[in-house]
């Protein structure tokens, strides 16, 4: 099977180091060079190039549990970040296989060479389930990954750099990924044969403040009549209110929580004393928990992938949802009067909440899915729900 990895039978020409010392051979794909981030696997089995481009990997290397990574080559339609050229998303892939030649009416490009453009640091061959053991009982790692083409690395040196490196833990990452100004977004989800539409009549207003958002979360508001404001991290709770929004929006992002938490959480509680709807998803669901007092904690080794079963207390329904996260909100620390939701059926670990008889929500999963199961869409009709009843409107199907 052809590959555009150069094959060396004797030489690895990529490397992982772990903190801990543990060195991993392959060969080296994608962009030369080296990056330092957190370790972490994920089990989707499709949608490779929306997990790499989604800003919530920003400092993550990840290893792909799936053994077939890269047959329906790449495209530039099914990036999840917002500002490519910026390349906020993985720094590294780690894969079992070589990439096969794509085959796909959709595919633009190789996806060895769009990891070459994008700057994302590869390796294959690697043993990835024994890998995935390695994280689950060790838990995520700091590590370097590196490629190097002609096959010499300073090994010394990349244990000292996966050692040194400061770990995701305090690390602000949503101000490095977050949009530089304020932009109006109207693209719609994609349809089968029509691609991407665009809302040309909202009649919705939803200001979104962006952590590090993914497109298909922003395409789905829009979906449901919302033109879309995309607003800086930074912005603050006045600036936001002068927009006069039907509904506003906390984004998915990396990094830890507790750490953006230090100007999130000021301009959240001053939006939680208006009555406008207000809806938050993975880091958005962590601040609002950081907002109303309670705590977040750095999980062992994390939920990334798209089979992960989530129950909806509300409903008491069980979905099967997409996840990216290495810190999860302490379900023991909310506060009285804030509900949890919904609750990871893997580790019963907190995955919603909602301040009682208020419209505020938020989930830890990704109801966007891109990539995964689309279960969770309800969670977008719950939230134009919320503002459709602040309207005086006939409330959609959930
Ligand atoms: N997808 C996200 O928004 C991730 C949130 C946070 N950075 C975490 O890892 O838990």
């Amino acid at each position: 099977m052809a590959s555009t990895a150069p094959w060396s039978e004797t030489r690895p020409t990529a490397l992982i180091v772990l903190a801990d010392g543990t060195v991993i051979e392959g060969r080296g794909l994608g962009a030369g060079g080296q990056a330092v981030g957190e370790l972490c696997f994920n089990t989707a089995l499709t949608g490779y190039e929306e997990i790499l481009t989604d800003p919530s990997y920003a400092g993550q290397i990840v290893t792909f549990t799936f053994p077939h990574i890269g047959n329906v080559g790449a495209n530039d339609e099914d990036i999840e970040d917002l500002h490519p050229a910026a390349r906020a998303g993985a720094v590294g892939a780690v894969f079992r296989a070589d990439i096969s030649n794509p085959s796909n009416y959709r595919s633009a490009s190789h996806f060895d060479e769009w990891l070459k453009r994008r700057g994302i640091v590869a390796i294959a061959g690697v043993d990835t389930r024994a890998l995935t053991a390695l994280l689950r009982e060790k838990g995520a790692a700091n590590a370097v990954i590196a490629h190097n083409p002609d096959g010499v690395f300073d090994v010394d040196a990349l244990k000292a750099k996966a050692r040194e490196w400061s770990g995701l833990v305090d690390l602000d990452l949503a101000k490095e990924v977050t949009s530089g100004q304020s932009q109006t977004w109207t693209e719609t989800p994609w349809v089968w044969d029509e691609g991407y539409g665009n809302q040309d009549e909202p009649t919705t207003h939803i200001v979104a403040v962006d952590y590090g958002a993914k497109r298909n979360i922003l395409r789905l508001l829009a979906g449901l009549g919302a033109k879309v404001t995309i607003v800086p991290a930074k912005t603050s709770a006045d600036d936001i209110l002068a927009l006069r929004p039907d509904g506003i929006f906390l984004s998915n992002g990396p990094g830890d929580p507790a750490a953006t938490a230090e100007y999130a959480v000021p301009m959240i509680q001053q939006l939680l004393k208006t009555e406008i709807p207000l809806f938050g998803i993975c880091l958005g669901h962590q601040m609002l928990a950081l907002a109303l007092g309670a705590k977040t904690v750095k999980m062992h080794q994390g939920h990334h992938g798209a089979n992960h079963p989530v129950k909806d207390f509300t409903t008491g329904k069980v979905e099967i949802v997409s996840m990216n996260h290495g810190f999860a909100v302490d379900g023991d620390t909310l506060p009285q009067g804030v509900e949890e939701t919904h609750v990871s059926l893997f580790d019963g670990s907190n995955c919603g909440l909602t301040i009682t008889g208020r419209p505020v929500f938020s989930v830890q999963h990704h109801p966007e899915a891109s990539p995964g199961p689309q279960d969770s869409h309800y969670l977008f009709r719950r939230f134009a729900n919320l503002i459709r009843s602040r309207r005086g409107e006939p409330a959609l199907a959930e």
